[in-house]
């Protein structure tokens, strides 16, 4: 059995990392929102667009914590944050898919994102990847580690010092390696999973301007820090 050891830089950066994305996350309104009422296509765009705003805001304020992120270039800090958006909000939905609800409210989630308003093709992916994160049980460390290794990926377009950008995430790359290990000690692969989904992650993320212009709505309305981020209009 591997005694797991942690640095008290590797200590001090689980925490910091964990604090902020405990700190910075909106609240998880939209699953009871979505819960409460069947909203029309209109009424969902809508609210996935200021999901995504607040979403967007509260990601930008998370970096802010991440150790040496604000010591990057800051054209190279846009290119992180805008890079690695959409693919936030999916991780951050994929938690509010898989969050422990009382008995049944998962289905009737499930159903109201059905029918939200999502065009048929993008449906089957995103559950995919929705289930293939439930299924790996992670704690919160690893859920926050993760979101920071996807900010974190150098090789995002217009990123000028990519190896700037890979030191900080390779401190982050091992300590989540160590976090996996001590909380998932029979599965010596967990880690290597848990990369794999960023693969899907990114691959689902490719779709999100298909999916926002497929929305069965007449009128595909944005908010500004919107058309910036999701290269939309
Ligand atoms: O509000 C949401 N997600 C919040 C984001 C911020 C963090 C909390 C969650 C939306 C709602 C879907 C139904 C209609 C209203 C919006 N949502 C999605 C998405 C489906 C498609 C999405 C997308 C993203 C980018 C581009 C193109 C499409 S996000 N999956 C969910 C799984 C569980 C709970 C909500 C979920």
């Amino acid at each position: 059995k591997e005694k797991i050891e942690f640095t008290t830089e590797q200590q001090a950066l689980m925490r910091v990392i964990t604090d902020a994305y405990n700190k910075h996350q909106i609240p998880q309104d939209v699953t009871k929102k979505l819960l409460q009422d069947q909203y029309s296509t209109e009424e969902n765009f809508l609210l996935l667009t200021e999901m995504a705003t607040s979403q967007v805001q509260v990601l930008v304020e998370f970096t802010k914590n991440i150790p040496g992120f604000l010591s990057l270039d800051r054209e190279d800090q846009i290119a992180l944050l805008k890079g690695s958006a959409v693919e936030a909000m999916f991780l951050r939905s994929a938690q509010a898919l898989n969050k422990k609800m009382p008995i049944g409210h998962t289905e009737v989630l499930e159903e109201r994102i059905h029918k939200s308003g999502i065009s048929e093709e993008f449906i089957k992916p995103m559950f995919n990847f929705y289930k293939s994160i439930g299924e790996l049980h992670m704690v919160l460390e690893e859920q926050a580690l993760l979101t920071t290794i996807t900010i974190l990926t150098p090789d995002r377009p217009y990123v000028k010092d990519q190896p700037a950008v890979e030191r900080l995430q390779e401190n982050v790359l091992d300590l989540l390696r160590k976090m996996c290990v001590l909380h998932h000690p029979q599965e010596p692969q967990y880690f290597a999973r848990l990369l794999g989904r960023l693969t899907e992650l990114r691959t689902l993320s490719h779709y999100h301007a298909e999916m926002l212009a497929s929305w069965k709505v007449n009128n595909h309305k944005f908010t500004p820090l919107l058309c910036e981020i999701w290269d939309v209009q």
